[in-house]
């Protein structure tokens, strides 16, 4: 039967989750990271990874929106500038447009996802739609696969920078930063399950919540699997060549 535990275990599920299925286990990221993806596969990855760079300022502002909790709120506001970007911070987006820029696309075609997979649109929003509609602890335990992103980071940092030479510090720099930020945001997050969840039912919830998450990801991964190294793309997919500007399509 289901019981009631003390914070440090409900934390040991948590991190049992993301041992079991946090994204960094998927073939696609052995792939990427260990140098076996063309250029190509590489690009797919960077076009619709952006649908998710993109959907988290707006999930978090969905967060925020139903918040009444201002400590909270005053918490939780940074995580859209830290994307959107504010002043003198360029942003998260910013730095993920560097990335595809680096990689030749046209900064419209990826801003405008026409190219992405249908699977990628569905599963962001499909996050989007969660944070907005469950409880805020579900919504806030939801984030809580930051916890394992640091060290997916590192690796794609040193992989990608070790293996292709199309990659450099410049596009690289999304995630560097992430390395300071995500920890940051997880150990926020996490301290508020470990306070809020009192339940049985609230702490079941958060778990799910977790697992839903890893399944966003996953699903993402999988989809790129099956359209770029299956070659399966969903019609009106990009299709390498599509989208570049023009100077790197003449190249
Ligand atoms: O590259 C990755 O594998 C990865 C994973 C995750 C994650 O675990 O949700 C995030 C990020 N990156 C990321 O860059 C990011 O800004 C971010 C925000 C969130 C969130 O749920 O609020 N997750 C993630």
């Amino acid at each position: 039967m289901t019981k009631l535990m003390t914070p440090d275990e409900l934390e040991a599920a948590l991190r049992r989750i993301g041992a079991e299925r946090y994204h960094n286990l998927h073939p696609f990221h052995r792939k990427l990271h260990g140098g076996g993806c063309t250029i190509d596969q590489v690009r797919a990855w960077a076009l619709n990874r952006y649908c998710y760079q993109a959907i988290i300022p707006q999930k978090d502002a969905a967060l925020m929106a139903r918040c009444e909790d201002r400590e909270l709120r005053r918490e939780w506001l940074h995580r859209i500038t830290d994307h959107d970007g504010l002043d003198g911070n360029e942003g998260g987006i910013e730095r993920w447009l560097v990335l595809t820029d680096g990689l030749g696309f046209d900064r419209d075609y990826v801003v405008g996802r026409t190219g992405a997979l249908p699977a990628t649109r569905f599963a962001t929003e499909a996050y989007l739609h969660w944070v907005t509609e469950k409880s805020l602890l579900e919504a806030v335990a939801s984030s809580l696969t930051e916890l394992f992103a640091p060290k997916l980071h590192e690796e794609r940092i040193s992989g990608m920078l070790e293996h292709y030479d199309f990659i450099d510090e410049r596009v690289v720099a999304y995630f560097r930063k992430r390395l300071d930020q995500a920890p940051r945001d997880a150990a926020f997050a996490l301290d508020y399950v470990r306070r809020n969840a009192r339940t049985i039912e609230q702490q079941q919830a958060s778990l799910r919540a977790l697992t839903f998450k890893t399944e966003v990801l996953w699903a993402q991964l999988d989809a790129l699997w099956l359209a770029y190294v299956e070659d399966m793309p969903a019609p009106g997919a990009w299709r390498p060549g599509e989208g570049m500007r023009e100077v790197d399509a003449a190249a």
